[in-house]
């Protein structure tokens, strides 16, 4: 039977913890994280637990396992070594109706801990259901890579928003709309980029205006020698998200098989200048222009001026490096 996935508050509720090596430590780590009052039973603690006692931040239950230290705890993390006592600590666990996780023992957890992306408020959690706790942890490395880091700071800038992105749209269909031209829009580039009040104040605008149009934007990619494995993740979100793609006609087919389908395509203007000046026209009419070329096109001459002088434009601008090509 399937997991059921939750996510639990735990601030200031009470956690008991049985054992304390390298896994005890990376349980209570997250448990803390979370806000719980963590109690810990162990022969011997890891020196990083003896430090978190040392500053208040758990309780040591000393002596013998006590059976009546359960009725205090709503979870119970169990991660000796000793498979036995590891089962007889579930069993009491179960009898009192406490939640248990057994670091090293799917079968007998009646909760599992998930590998986690943490884009905090914002997290991704990962299970395989104790099949292969070794796969949760790849996906979470390679999801990790991939995921935008301007996430988290565009879920802060939502919940801080909220009850007057509600006033100001109370029609449902029409929020999402408004949402979507959001995520979609400049305001997750402004974060990228690290300008936060330019994002909020961007935000707002869009927020007065209940204008579902995301805002011109420009991003610079670098497609590389043509080979589209060899494009970076940002630039592939770029392609993914451009209104128009501007294309360099030597940046080859299977990059621009990856941009996205119903994006329109026009050929850049021959003259450096004036291919800055197309881009910029979409951008000022609120489009997000993509502008391809082959190699590491933007940091060669005299495109690399270029691109400065569009940097310094009100919309943003990204440039996405490629790798560059024989020719340059
Ligand atoms: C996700 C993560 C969360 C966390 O613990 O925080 C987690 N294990 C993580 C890492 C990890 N676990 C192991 C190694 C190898 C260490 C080594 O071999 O040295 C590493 C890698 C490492 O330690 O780096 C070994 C291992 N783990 C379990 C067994 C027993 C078994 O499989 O039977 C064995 C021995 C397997 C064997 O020997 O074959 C069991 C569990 N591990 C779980 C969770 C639960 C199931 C989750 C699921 O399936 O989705 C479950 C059931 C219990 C529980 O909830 O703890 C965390 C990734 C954090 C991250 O990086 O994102
Ligand atoms: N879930 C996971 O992600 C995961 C990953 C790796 C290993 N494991 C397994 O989890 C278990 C714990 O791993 P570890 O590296 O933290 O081990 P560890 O040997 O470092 O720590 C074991 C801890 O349990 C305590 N302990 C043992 N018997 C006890 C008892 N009867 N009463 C009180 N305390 C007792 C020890 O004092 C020590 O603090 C191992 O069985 C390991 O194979 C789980």
């Amino acid at each position: 039977m399937p997991l059921y996935p939750m996510f639990v508050d735990l601030a200031g509720r009470e956690v008991l913890v049985v054992g304390g090596g390298e896994v005890a430590l990376r349980k209570i780590e997250a448990l803390l994280q979370a806000g719980a009052r963590v109690r810990v039973h162990a022969h011997e603690l890891h020196p990083q637990l003896v430090a978190l006692q040392a500053q208040g931040c758990l309780e040591r239950l000393e002596g013998d396992f006590d059976e009546a230290w359960l009725a205090q705890a709503q979870l119970l993390v169990v991660a000796t070594d000793d498979a036995g006592f590891n089962a007889r600590l579930a069993a009491l666990a179960e009898a009192r109706r406490v939640f248990v996780n057994v670091v090293d023992d799917a079968g007998l957890s009646s909760f599992q801990v998930p590998a986690v992306i943490d884009r905090a408020p914002l997290q991704l959690a990962i299970s395989s259901g104790g099949a292969a706790p070794m796969l949760a942890r790849r996906l979470r490395e390679r999801l990790e890579a991939g995921l935008d880091p301007a996430l988290g700071p565009l879920a802060r800038l939502f919940a801080r928003h909220r009850a007057a992105i509600r006033e100001r749209l109370p029609d449902l269909a029409r929020r999402r709309r408004w949402f979507d031209a959001v995520i979609d829009g400049a305001v997750p580039a402004l974060l990228r980029a690290g300008r936060e009040a330019d994002a909020e104040a961007a935000f707002l605008a869009l927020l007065e205006s209940r204008h579902p149009a995301g805002g011109g934007r420009i991003s610079l990619v670098g497609a590389g020698p043509g080979d589209p494995g060899q494009l970076s993740l940002a630039a592939l979100r770029a392609m993914n998200l451009a209104d128009v793609l501007v294309v360099d006609p030597a940046v080859s087919d299977a990059v621009l098989a990856l941009a996205r389908k119903d994006a329109a395509r026009e050929p850049v203007a021959d003259a450096p200048a004036a291919a800055g000046q197309q881009v910029r026209a979409h951008a000022a009419a609120g489009r997000h222009a993509v502008w391809l070329r082959p190699g590491d096109g933007f940091r060669v001459a005299p495109f690399d001026a270029v691109a400065a002088r569009l940097a310094q434009d009100p919309w943003p601008c990204e440039l996405h490096p490629g790798i560059a090509s024989a020719g340059g």
